[in-house]
């Protein structure tokens, strides 16, 4: 059992349930691409200092979540708010600003930085691709010396002093991931968002990577993630909330979401006897390999 869950204890395991002491807090979110509604979440709370997981089959709509809940992308309808302030039409960079900031998996732009570049950039906020591709020198300030300073305690942190120098393309993917996580980190923020921080890790990895984003939370920050990797999910997260097309169709502590019929009901789409523990071994790796294939095909 995650050490510092007491504070949801009591909370109910429903869809959308209000928590104690909330840090995200959302309403009537939808996001349309064309005839698909790709996000419909009546309601959202994101509870301040615990590990939350969104877990969903493919296409249940998370990154669209993520992408509007940090203004990346903009909702056809609904609000939200960080702290009891509204993010409506803040764009991403300020959002960053505020306290809330997702992961990035490295663009094509980003690997051809060195680590150390990465890490500086991540302290200007998150102005999106454009940004970063600019000639960024210009922009370092006199606030350069202390960047660097952080920059180089992240990196030491994560373990990635030694690859300072590198090009991050050169990065293993743990260490890619750990990196996304340092340069996040840059802003202080008080929730980090990470998208499938365990996606192209090694396993040799993964519990050093387990134990990066828990110390995240014992640090006082709120951790939101993304994850397909179910064994991180029963393993570090204090709730789990579950989305399928689109809506939010189940919450609860890991136990409690992975022996919940309408979360087994979202995976294999029908009633089914099967624990989801079972589900990682058979469906989701039959879906992973599918879109492999997928992208094998048309990449
Ligand atoms: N920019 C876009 N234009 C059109 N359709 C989109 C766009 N972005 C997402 N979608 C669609 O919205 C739905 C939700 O996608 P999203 O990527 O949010 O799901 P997800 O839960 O993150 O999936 P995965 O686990 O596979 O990453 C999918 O059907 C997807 O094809």
């Amino acid at each position: 059992m995650p050490a510092d869950n007491h504070s949801l204890a009591g909370v109910a395991a429903e869809p959308g349930v209000v928590k104690p002491d909330p840090i995200v807090k959302g309403s009537k979110i939808t996001r349309q691409f064309g005839g698909l509604k790709a996000v419909d979440v009546e309601h959202l709370e994101i509870q301040r200092g615990v590990i939350t997981a969104l877990i969903g089959p493919n296409g249940a709509g998370k990154t669209t979540l993520f992408n509007l809940l940090t203004g990346f992308d903009v909702p056809d309808s609904g609000e939200w708010s960080f702290n009891g302030t509204s993010l409506q039409k803040v764009p991403a960079y300020k959002v960053a600003r505020r306290g809330m900031v997702r992961t990035f998996q490295l663009t094509k732009v980003l690997s051809k930085l060195t680590v150390i570049e990465n890490m500086r950039l991540g302290a200007t906020g998150q102005r999106g691709e454009k940004f970063w591709s600019a000639p960024f020198r210009a922009l370092w300030s006199s606030q350069e010396d202390a960047n660097t300073k952080r920059a180089d305690e992240l990196l030491a942190r994560f373990k990635l002093d030694a690859k300072r120098e590198d090009f991050a393309g050169s990065l293993s993917g743990g260490q890619r991931k750990l990196l996304e996580m340092a340069r996040s980190l840059m802003v202080d923020p008080e929730l980090i968002m990470l998208d499938e921080p365990m996606a192209g890790v090694n396993p040799a990895l993964k519990q050093s990577l387990l134990g990066h984003v828990k110390s995240l939370r014992d640090e006082g920050r709120t951790v939101l993630f993304v994850e397909h990797d179910m064994d991180m999910v029963r393993d570090i997260s204090d709730w789990v909330i579950v989305m399928a097309q689109g809506q939010i169709v189940a919450e609860g502590t890991p136990d409690q979401v992975m022996s919940n019929p309408a979360v087994i009901d979202a995976y294999l789409g029908a009633h089914h006897d099967t624990d989801i523990t079972e589900l990682d071994e058979s469906s989701l790796e039959a879906a992973a390999e599918a879109e492999l294939d997928e992208e094998a095909t048309h990449g």
